[in-house]
């Protein structure tokens, strides 16, 4: 296939993964505000829930400042053209967060599990297909699994209906080759008929490198978030992703200049902090961390009086996985009384 005939689905995942980034607290106005430049923009689908994805607001991944389903509605109501995605993490939303979402005019939902526990998809995966949604398979922290493992783990996913599987790289930790082995061992095992995603984190600043790596691999959808608002050091940017793949010949769809355009008038007035691979967030991406667990590593060495980086990388030892961000506490700890004792 030639470059020139690649084009590709992006999700701007800013009003999900973004949500990370700002406490998980959008409003109804900066919702629409961001949809509408995106869907003016051209951007096809634009996903919407809490960081953790639908339920996820709680004390343990943060409470949302707005009901979530409020948010979605917004998003429904303001997208002309796009379609609004969720992201469920069975365990975290439930099947009747599913059905709210539908109820709310979500199209696509995103079915999320560690890259070795496809196994508890199937059932969330089917009732979205019941449902009317475009169902998909998010495998998370892809560089946990091999090749051929998570190519297994995506049979799952597509067995049971999901009509796309991602390549999830939630700790920014895979390097272009390990993208390309991924997405290919998935092409190869599940043929044509089920589109492959790439999803990526700028912990080591690859996120555009990467998901070009995985279009050339065989990628067909693509994440990106405005301004790399994201978990960790953000997101694949939109903005940067759709001018590398226009000048790498891959079509996005997508309008650079209106995407810039509500980067900087809407997105990044929104910003708390700048989305940068500091030493921290370089160091999730090294040892191969979560990029949600930035913030809460950041808020436990303030606590404990314990350096972020130290968190991050024992997290790193302990192959942490989502869901175990009340080991972040527990180490923070440790790592107080340890050097209480040495003192
Ligand atoms: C907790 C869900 C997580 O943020 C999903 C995601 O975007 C990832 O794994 O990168
Ligand atoms: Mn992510």
């Amino acid at each position: 296939m030639s470059a020139e005939t690649l084009s590709v689905t992006v999700c701007d995942a800013t009003l999900r993964d973004g949500s990370h980034a700002v406490a998980h607290q959008f409003t109804a106005e900066q919702v629409r505000a961001v949809v509408g430049g995106l869907d003016d923009a051209g951007v096809p689908v634009i996903e919407v829930s809490h960081g953790d994805g639908l339920g996820g607001s709680s004390l343990t991944y943060g409470r949302s400042g707005s009901d979530e389903l409020e948010l979605i509605e917004a998003a429904v109501q303001t997208a002309e053209r796009a379609r609004i995605a969720v992201l469920l993490l069975p365990g975290i939303g439930t099947k009747d967060d599913l059905r709210a979402a539908r109820e709310r005019g979500a199209q696509v939902v995103r079915v999320a599990t560690h890259c070795t526990e496809a196994d508890i998809s199937p059932q969330h995966i089917a009732l979205a297909g019941e449902l009317g949604y475009t169902p998909i398979g998010f495998l998370m922290m892809a560089h946990m699994n091999s090749p051929e493992g998570l190519a297994e783990q995506a049979a799952i996913m597509a067995a049971a209906g999901a009509e796309a599987v991602y390549v999830t790289d939630s700790a920014g930790a895979l390097v272009p080759d390990g993208v390309s082995a991924r997405v290919a061992a998935l092409r190869e095992r599940l043929g044509d008929e089920v589109a492959i995603g790439f999803h990526g984190h700028q912990n080591m600043e690859l996120g555009v490198a990467n998901s070009i790596a995985a279009v050339r691999a065989g990628a067909r959808w693509v994440d990106t978030c405005t301004c790399g608002l994201g978990a960790g050091a953000g997101n694949t940017p939109t903005g940067a992703f759709v001018a590398a793949a226009e000048r790498s010949g891959i079509a996005t769809g997508i309008d650079l200049f209106e995407a810039l355009e509500v980067a900087e008038t809407t997105v990044r007035p929104l910003m708390r902090r700048p989305q940068i691979a500091d030493r921290g967030a370089l160091l999730l991406g090294y040892a191969g961390v979560y990029s949600s667990f930035l913030l809460h590593a950041e808020r436990a060495a303030e606590r404990f009086g314990v350096p972020v980086e130290e968190i991050l990388l024992e997290c790193g030892r302990r192959k942490t996985v989502g869901g175990q961000e009340d080991w972040i506490i527990e180490i923070a700890a440790e790592l107080a009384s340890r050097s209480e004792v040495v003192a």
